[in-house]
């Protein structure tokens, strides 16, 4: 277990940890020799300097990619906050572990494997407009579940989840990190209706009032407002900075997930791109919150790490253009006079 002690995740998010500058420099001197104008790849070759500092490679690679999708089930779907009912979180991971679900095929064509970590499905988080969704017990577990799918030799690490009802723990998470209140965050997540919405933005604004006087840390806005699948994304984040893998995050309850890790230490999402744009409307104002470019924005908002896999598609493409284009000198082609 990474995480035994809430002071193991404190220890995390203090860590200093930084990409290789040497890599990083070496990386930038190979795309100022490339048979291009200077810039011309654009955030291409951003995204290539990125991996080579966090990978520590001059001609960073993907050659063991992995997918990490976490599902978890969530108390607070009994003030009817989803057009989906609760039952449908297990149903996905079914699918999942059958191939036959949009993120199967979008990690296959990517070239990258997936993993599916169930995490106590059956046991709800509790209803946390009453209560903290999680004990501190079953937070750490879910953190350690999350860490337990980063080994270090990874090169990329692509997050998801599945859980019905967590794009209102979302909301919740980053009314708690970043400011703002329910109706700030709530979005239509599966497709829910207006009443739905009002419905949604009046449990995060009493979840909010409820927990008040908790500790702004961390690990008690994950525990008190998250849900496991979210904590277990904050613990795979904390983990993957740990072994230097780049990160991928997916859409807005993704990034829910490591709002109150950049709310405490800014540094901790360093390695972590924002894959793309979900179009729930809280996504956009969360990345510029954090301070994240996506890289993508194709109008999806399915969650299960689907736009974060997409994006691999393009990060494979800033990878081959930096390992594989010539430079002026090898190509004979006359640099800028
Ligand atoms: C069939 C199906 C597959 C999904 N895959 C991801 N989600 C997405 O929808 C859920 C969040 O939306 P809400 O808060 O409105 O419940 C999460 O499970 C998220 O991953 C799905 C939702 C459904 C219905
Ligand atoms: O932004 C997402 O990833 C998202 C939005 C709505 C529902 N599920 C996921």
């Amino acid at each position: 277990m990474t995480f035994a002690t809430i002071a193991d995740v404190e220890a995390a998010l203090a860590a200093s940890i930084a990409p290789d500058a040497e890599a990083i420099a070496q990386a930038r001197a190979r795309q100022a020799q490339l048979t291009k104008p200077p810039g011309s790849l654009g955030r291409l070759e951003e995204i290539a300097v990125f991996f080579a500092g966090w990978q520590g490679r001059a001609r960073p690679r993907i050659g063991r990619g992995r997918v990490a999708v976490f599902a978890g089930n969530h108390g607070i779907v009994a003030h009817n906050v989803s057009a989906f009912p609760a039952a449908v979180t297990a149903q996905m991971v079914a699918t999942f572990e059958h191939g036959g679900a949009a993120i199967n095929a979008l990690a296959r064509a990517a070239g990258l494997d997936l993993k599916v970590v169930a995490l106590d499905l059956d046991r709800p988080t509790a209803d946390f407009t009453t209560a903290p969704a999680m004990t501190e017990a079953e937070c750490l577990a879910a953190l350690s579940a999350g860490a337990a799918t980063v080994e270090a030799g990874l090169d990329l690490l692509v997050l998801g989840e599945m859980g019905i009802g967590n794009t209102t723990a979302a909301a919740a998470l980053c009314a708690r990190s970043l400011g703002g209140d329910g109706s700030t965050w709530v979005g239509p997540g599966t497709g829910i209706d207006d009443a739905g919405i009002a419905r949604k933005v009046a449990v995060v604004d009493r979840a909010i009032a409820h927990h008040a006087d908790a500790p702004m840390t961390a690990f008690e806005t994950l525990r008190r407002v998250g849900g496991r699948e979210i904590a277990a994304i904050a613990g795979a984040v904390l983990r993957a900075r740990e072994l230097r893998v780049p990160v991928l995050l997916d859409g807005f309850i993704c990034c829910s997930a490591v709002a109150p890790l950049a709310a405490a230490a800014p540094a901790s999402i360093a390695h972590c791109l924002a894959g793309h744009c979900s179009a729930e409307p809280g996504h956009a104002r969360l990345l510029a919150a954090l301070g994240l470019e996506p890289i993508l924005q194709l109008d999806m908002r399915l969650g299960e790490a689907s736009g974060a896999a997409v994006a691999a598609g393009v990060v494979r493409a800033a990878l081959a253009a930096h390992d594989g284009m010539a430079t002026f000198t090898e190509a004979g082609v006359s640099g800028a006079g």
